[in-house]
């Protein structure tokens, strides 16, 4: 870095991962406890004094200075929703501060784009300023590509055309963002792509006019920047836009490394490479090159980067992604489906996960010609019809519900669902909604416990007492958890099987019965048991706690009637129906998997609208989420015995005499472990 880059205190951002984390670290504490914000004006004709009432609802993410959470103004009709980002007056004390958050809201208030995070308003209170913004209830597309790890070329053409729309505007208002990056980048109404925050934006206030401010997030800061010697001008913008294309189809910045130091000399020598594991396209890689150009003057302007090859076509492309591809991959629609597509049929059931190829298809075809006129006026959950006004409670709102209907509606607008049955990509390109699933299990709760197998080759038992052991695949290291009920977080301890605690004897003795058995293909299973699916399950997972490797295991069960019921370490939730169903929930990427009679296993977006799912699969998720209800209602306890309703699904019964040879699945029994308190929160179907 130069001398002056070096002295000078850089306006420097986090790195990207450190950013959108909710917790509280860095940000100074404010009286979080108001639940209603006021809004003191005077009326300057008349003197009166009104004030408007907002109500704070969920918190949306943490910056550096700032909260933001949604409100909703109280006094409108109908409610308006929007994004509050609350800067607590405390961390303005320096003036360094205050001109630049004065600087944000004056460039950021000027501003009017489909593409730019919609300034609404801004007021303040004896502690805070609050800035009001459109909300954008799909997050970032920081978030998208946790989730997703990477994206195609065909959705990565679909944004870069969104950013480029937004940054010509920007430039022809001689706006330099200055802080373009995955985490800035908003999925707003309908998925629209908006840039959002402006804290590093400047004025270009003279033709040629260079700033020399040294500001950025490390990971997207250009090389000019850096050296600081000539000042930086727009091109600063391309350059974030180039580590973008990069980190959105190979699913990590270029230049990362773990210290900034080096992230930055990395840069400055312009030391990138693609990874030969992750192919893409030569035409991405060319693109990334000409931006990736340490010359500012060399880089492709924006007018340049449209004319590339790798933007060929894209003007036929939709101008936003379906919902649908928060979690699977959107594909170009086939021509077919295109064709179909002006045939304006209608076809009535345009449920999802119902199954066929064929009835995809027509699903398609439908929402296709529904779309169109559903999108321009979304209904809201009671049916009333929305504008797509972002001032609009219904049509801002994040509603799980919602989401889904639009989502099949959209989706299917533009192209292709994901639920290609016989599709390579389902397989390959889904993400991992649940990597780790029980295989097999043999439930000799009567006696010990419940022993079971991970497709990953995992053998466990878990116990009656509750603790819990688990063997890796090969059968080299065992790990023991001990029993901690009360508490989340449960302590264990790592052995061999043959240098073990004595006191474990037995316990390690019943695993390797337990292993023998599930080993030779003993015990009920489930029909992925035997799967060839294109799936290399890893076998341990990184403990936050401690930062060691562990084992997966089961963590919670409960059999009932007609289902098993499992929760894995990881929150995954799965029902393994005695019809050989499967029910997987994973409420963190929000997906559910349904394995199907026919074996057929395939991933879609978790919504609490059980009705957007396909019978079957709508009657296995109530039947799910009613033992997790009951489950929940049995840990309260001032509730009645839930013994009492014969309505229950799990019921606590005394154990039925079963044996390792003898399964029975009409069995009904829970563990006693499913009645503690703490724990039930971790059973909420979202
Ligand atoms: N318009 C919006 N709609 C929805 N969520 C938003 C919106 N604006 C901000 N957020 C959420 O709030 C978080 C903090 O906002 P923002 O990044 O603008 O604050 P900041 O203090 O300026 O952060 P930074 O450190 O990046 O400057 C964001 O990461 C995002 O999760």
């Amino acid at each position: 870095m130069s001398q002056q880059a070096a002295q000078q205190q850089p306006q420097q951002k986090q790195s990207e991962q450190g950013q959108n984390n909710n917790n509280d670290q860095g940000v100074a504490n404010y009286p979080t406890e108001q639940k209603i914000i006021e809004e003191k004006t005077e009326n300057k004709v008349t003197g009166e004094k009104i004030i408007k009432k907002y109500s704070r609802g969920k918190l949306l993410g943490s910056g550096g200075f700032a909260k933001c959470y949604e409100v909703i103004a109280l006094d409108t009709d109908p409610k308006a929703i929007f994004a509050a980002k609350i800067i607590p007056k405390s961390t303005l004390t320096k003036s360094r501060q205050r001109v630049k958050l004065i600087s944000e809201i004056k460039i950021h208030k000027s501003l009017h784009h489909k593409n730019i995070v919609q300034f609404e308003h801004v007021f303040e209170d004896h502690d805070n300023v609050y800035i009001l913004l459109e909300l954008c209830p799909y997050q970032t597309l920081n978030e998208l590509i946790k989730r997703r790890k990477r994206i195609t070329e065909y959705e990565t053409q679909i944004y870069v055309m969104q950013i480029v729309n937004a940054l010509k505007y920007l430039h022809q208002n001689k706006i330099i963002h200055r802080d373009l990056k995955l985490g800035n980048l908003f999925l707003g109404d309908n998925m629209t792509l908006k840039i959002g925050d402006f804290g590093l934006a400047t004025k270009i206030e003279y033709e040629g006019e260079k700033k020399k401010t040294v500001c950025g997030t490390p990971n997207y800061i250009a090389p000019e920047i850096l050296e600081g010697k000539d000042g930086h001008s727009y091109e600063v913008d391309m350059w974030s836009l180039g580590v973008i294309i990069y980190t959105l189809l190979i699913g990590k910045p270029p230049f990362e490394t773990k210290d900034v130091r080096t992230t930055y000399k990395r840069i400055k020598m312009n030391n990138y490479c693609f990874p030969e594991q992750i192919q893409i396209s030569d035409n991405a890689k060319s693109i990334i090159t000409s931006i990736l150009n340490l010359n500012p003057q060399k880089r492709l302007t924006l007018d340049e980067l449209l004319e590339h090859p790798f933007m060929q076509g894209t003007a036929l492309n939709p101008e936003n992604l379906p919902i649908s591809s928060l979690v699977v991959p959107f594909q170009k629609p086939k021509k077919e489906a295109l064709k179909e597509k002006s045939n304006n049929q209608i076809v009535q059931d345009q449920k999802i996960g119902s199954g066929s190829l064929a009835s995809t298809q027509s699903q398609m075809n439908m929402a296709a010609t529904q779309s169109g006129l559903q999108l321009n006026g979304t209904k809201d959950l009671n049916g009333n019809m929305r504008s797509q006004s972002n001032k609009n409670l219904g049509s801002n709102q994040m509603d799980q519900a919602n989401l889904l209907k639009m989502q099949s509606m959209q989706t299917l607008k533009h192209g292709q669902f994901n639920s290609d049955l016989n599709s390579e990509n389902i397989l390959v390109n889904t993400p991992p909604a649940s990597e780790i699933w029980v295989t097999q299990w043999v439930d000799y709760s009567n006696k010990y416990g419940l022993g079971y197998a991970l497709n990953n080759g995992t053998i466990g038992v878990f116990f009656n007492d509750f603790t819990k052991i688990v063997i890796d695949p090969e059968g080299q290291y065992i790990e023991y958890y001990e029993k901690q009920p009360e508490e989340k977080y449960q302590k264990s301890i790592t052995f061999t099987p043959d240098n073990y605690p004595q006191e474990l004897k037995k316990k390690v003795t019943l695993l390797e019965h337990f292993r023998s058995y599930l080993q030779g293909d003993h015990g009920s299973n489930n029909q992925n048991a035997n799967n060839n699916y294109d799936v290399n399950p890893p076998s341990t997972f990184l403990d936050n706690q401690t930062g060691k490797k562990m084992l997966y295991y089961v963590k919670k069960w409960v059999k009932t009637k007609n289902a098993i019921l499992f929760r894995l370490q990881n929150k995954i939730v799965q029902v393994s129906f005695s019809d050989k169903t499967e029910i997987i929930l994973n409420s963190i990427m929000k997906i559910v998997t349904f394995n199907n009679k026919q074996g057929i296993r395939q991933n879609y977006p978790l919504t609490p609208d059980l009705k957007m799912y396909s019978p079957e699969m709508e009657k296995r998720l109530k039947y799910t989420k009613q033992i997790l209800t009951d489950i929940l209602k049995q840990s309260q306890p001032s509730q009645n015995n839930i013994n009492n309703n014969p309505q229950n699904n799990t019921q606590r019964q005394p154990m039925q005499p079963s044996s390792l040879s003898n399964q029975n699945n009409q069995n009904i029994n829970t563990n006693g472990e499913l009645l503690n308190n703490s724990q039930k929160q971790n059973f909420v179907l979202k």
